[in-house]
């Protein structure tokens, strides 16, 4: 509970004024509403006994009070509403941006994990699980806490102390017991029907986009079984939540006729002994009634409780936010130096009993191409995130024109350093929205760069046939062969125009010729760059100057080549 209640207090301080205003006019329009009913049955009653006895009444009065009331309700609750969602939605939206500024400041390992769609899944749907923390939970307890107070000391004013206290303790036990056991008995539901729900959401997106293996492997038909099982699971825990909301909803009923009748009881004795009017006696009967309003607010959030509680753990646990460290904010680049310099460089994971790989040792110079290579799991792929500086190192050094590497600022290395990553991600919509990434945010994609970029990978022609820049990919890019979508993440990377160019298996799915010519094109395209290139294939092998082997967990071998640069045009 106490994570909740820290939730609650952050969204409510974010939007601390409209939050306020809301909650105020949450408890007029449930003071009114008890107000409407009570001189509505003051009214009734005193018309009655003016009838029987034969007195004048006025009735001008009490009932322009009625419509009065009727009306300010209505507008009151609108305005309740209008605020209070703005007020949520506000902070709703504070929290997801919070969100993802926590996830964006973690390594870029854990970010990478992250990524799943159970997580993101759980990003979107926890924090929208929250919005009934305030709405259905925190304004409509304080509401109507407020509510049942103002009703106590005006019956205690109207009637006497004894009716007052009656409906507020058979509220206080009924509605609040009433609440506090749907709410416990609801939380293993509330639980189970939201894991439900996520369940189905990451299995259908998994089945989606594995349909072609599972297909292949003969499992497709008992994966959408078991997706089948999750709907019947969050349905069966559906209908016993809304078993719940109609048993508590009876045990609301119960305690607003309880309460009504007690406060009849007790006003009835003291008019029939002369101590106040039949007419105000009626007034704590209809009070009493309208009463159930303050209770039933918050039936369904107590019946959501404990998703609640379960999206909260895990918002707070994903917005605990590593602390940024101090970037840097100038570089000092050297003149003449290398583009690369990197000296014993190593990387050891968190908690792993070795590196991944050890004494990296080379430099690269411009116009020059370094071939890296090693068994598969060799650490070539993790060597290359380190020199990105998207993992940190953790013995040696690494120079980036002469400047260490962890003292650029973000966006100056991204200017000079650039990679391309082995699963690099195409986004969907045009290929010119696919270049566009390349280019620094509030800059235009130069159409005549963009055309020398996919002329470099040889994939203009193929593109051409099928709309130029305005050819459609599908969602996360597909709508391409794997050469082709590789082809296009190159063409992006060599569009930032960078001094370094980082390669992972860049030729992956191209024939020889193909491949031949694609690095061509982008040494043509970049002829001072230097590039390194994570491979196993001959034609990148060729086409290097230089070679460094990495041998799994070994310290890496330096083995130069060709130590003079090769010509590759
Ligand atoms: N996110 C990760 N968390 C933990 N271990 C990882 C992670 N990514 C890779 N590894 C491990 O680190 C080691 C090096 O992986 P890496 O991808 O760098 O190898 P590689 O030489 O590029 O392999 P390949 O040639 O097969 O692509 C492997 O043993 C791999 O299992």
């Amino acid at each position: 509970m106490s994570v909740l209640l820290g939730l609650a207090w952050r969204l409510i301080v974010q939007q601390k004024w409209a939050f306020s205003r809301g909650l105020i006019l949450s408890f007029i329009v449930l003071a009114m509403g008890a107000a409407l009913l009570g001189l509505s049955g003051w009214l009734v009653t005193a018309a009655g006994a003016a009838g029987i006895t034969g007195i004048a009444l006025n009735i001008f009065e009490p009932s322009a009070g009625v419509r009065g009331l009727a009306l300010g309700r209505a507008a009151g609750r609108y305005g309740e509403r209008l605020l209070t969602h703005d007020a949520t939605l506000r902070a709703l939206a504070d929290l997801r941006l919070s969100l993802m500024d926590g996830v964006a400041r973690r390594p870029h390992e854990e970010q990478a994990r992250l990524r799943g769609a159970e997580a993101l899944n759980r990003m979107t749907s926890d924090v929208d699980a929250l919005d009934g923390l305030l709405l259905r939970l925190i304004v409509p307890f304080l509401a109507g806490g407020m509510a049942q107070l103002a009703a106590l000391l005006m019956l205690w004013w109207l009637e006497s102390l004894p009716v007052g206290l009656s409906v507020f303790a058979i509220y206080l036990i009924g509605g609040g017991g009433g609440l506090i056991w749907v709410a416990r008995a609801a939380r293993h539901q509330a639980r189970a029907a939201e894991t439900a729900l996520q369940a189905i959401r990451t299995r259908t997106l998994e089945l989606l986009r594995g349909r072609a293996d599972l297909a292949v492997s003969g499992q497709l038909q008992s994966e959408i079984n078991r997706a089948l099982e999750e709907v019947t699971a969050e349905a069966r825990a559906r209908r016993t939540l809304e078993a719940l909301d109609r048993r508590i909803g009876a045990v609301i009923g119960l305690t607003t006729a309880l309460a009504a009748g007690a406060a009849l009881a007790i006003a009835g004795q003291m008019a029939a002994s002369g101590q106040i009017t039949p007419a105000r006696a009626a007034i704590g009967f209809f009070v009493a009634l309208a009463l159930a309003e303050s209770v039933m607010l918050l039936r369904r959030g107590m019946a959501e409780i404990g998703r609640m509680q379960e999206a909260g753990a895990r918002v707070v646990e994903l917005a605990r936010t590593p602390e940024r460290p101090i970037a840097p904010t100038q570089a000092h680049p050297v003149a003449d130096a290398p583009l690369l310099r990197v000296r014993d460089l190593s990387f050891t994971r968190p908690g792993a009993s070795g590196p991944v790989f050890a004494e990296l040792n080379f430099e690269l110079h411009r116009g020059e191409t370094l071939f890296l290579t090693g068994p598969s799991g060799a650490g070539k792929s993790t060597a290359l995130a380190v020199l990105a500086g998207l993992l940190p190192t953790s013995e040696g050094t690494c120079s980036v024109l002469g400047e260490t590497l962890a003292h650029w600022p973000e966006t100056d290395l991204r200017r000079h350093l650039t990679m391309v990553p082995q699963r690099s991600q195409l986004i969907g919509g045009s290929v010119a929205e696919n270049l566009a990434l390349a280019v620094p945010a509030g800059e235009l994609l130069s159409q005549k760069a963009a055309e020398a970029a996919l002329r470099a990978v040889s994939l203009d022609r193929v593109l051409a046939a099928r709309g130029g820049f305005e050819a459609r990919l599908n969602e996360g890019g597909s709508g391409l062969s794997g050469g082709q979508s590789k082809r296009l993440a190159l063409a992006r990377a060599a569009l930032r125009n960078p001094d370094i160019l980082l390669l992972d298996e860049p030729t992956e799915g191209l024939d020889a010729a193909t491949a031949r010519a694609t690095l061509e094109g982008l040494r043509a395209l970049l002829p001072e760059a230097g590039f390194v290139i994570v491979s196993h294939r001959s034609p990148d092998r060729d086409f290097a100057d230089r070679e460094i082997a990495l041998t799994r967990r070994c310290p890496a071998q330096h083995r130069a080549k060709n130590t003079s640069r090769r010509k590759n045009t």
